[in-house]
């Protein structure tokens, strides 16, 4: 269980990127962070992968092992796949076949001796995923991962994660998709200006079967009168 107390960030600018907010996630569920543009997904994303220290509030248990996929990773253009893979391999301590497979398993291994500068948003994005999954820890955070993925690549990655959250993995992630939400979540988030404006699990927050972007729109209509 992931405990989030009182959990805040305002940025040096002011900006308030997440307001204070209290959460819990048990182990082995998946919960979506979903919200419009500069809704404060990211910044609780960064706070729970300790990219950036919180104005206030705790994360308990402290010094979790997570695998962490950043919504902008920005890999050495020159390096081909393999040697980035390679060398994140050697400081995560993964065995080098695991870099293989996990080419494999994304669709790049054919392009595994190309420059990643050569490669598009789609295959720099699955990249992306394959780092995050070089280590086999029981916490995966993930910021947008289907982002310029294409329908094929988004199924992939859906099917894949729902195996790891039947293997015992928890799942966090924020996305637009709503549909991956639908298909993958157990309970969603939605943010509105830092806040949290919509709570609960996907199959309740649906009643019978309603979509989630109309739950959505009906929440943001009462919001706005
Ligand atoms: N480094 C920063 N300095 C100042 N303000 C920031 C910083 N990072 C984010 N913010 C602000 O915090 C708020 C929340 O941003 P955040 O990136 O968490 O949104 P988001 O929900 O992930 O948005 P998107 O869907 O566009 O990715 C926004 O108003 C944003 O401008």
């Amino acid at each position: 269980m992931i405990q989030v107390q009182s959990l805040s960030k305002t940025y040096k600018s002011g900006k308030a990127g997440l307001h204070p907010f209290d959460h819990q996630i048990p182990q082995g569920t998946a919960l979506a962070l979903t919200g419009g543009n500069g809704a404060g997904k990211s910044t609780l994303i960064k706070l729970l992968a300790t990219i950036i220290k919180p104005s206030s509030g705790t994360i308990t248990p402290g010094g979790r092992s997570f695998s962490y996929m950043p919504d902008d990773l920005e890999f050495p253009l020159q390096l081909t796949a393999i040697e980035a893979l390679g060398m994140l391999g050697v400081l995560k301590k993964v065995d080098g076949k695991r870099s293989l497979q996990l080419l494999k398993e994304v669709g790049l291994y054919d392009a595994r001796h190309q420059k990643i500068g050569t490669f598009s948003k789609g295959m720099k994005q699955r990249l992306s995923f394959a780092q995050a999954m070089l280590s086999d820890d029981d916490i995966l955070i993930l910021d947008e991962p289907t982002n310029g993925l294409d329908p094929y690549w988004i199924k992939w990655l859906k099917t894949y994660l729902k195996k790891e959250r039947q293997e015992g993995k928890t799942i966090i992630f924020s996305t637009h998709d709503l549909s991956l939400v639908e298909d993958l979540a157990d309970e969603m988030l939605f943010f509105y200006e830092g806040k949290v404006l919509i709570r609960g699990r996907v199959g309740e927050l649906r009643g019978n079967g309603e979509r989630l972007e109309d739950v959505i729109v009906k929440r943001l209509e009462e919001l706005n009168g």
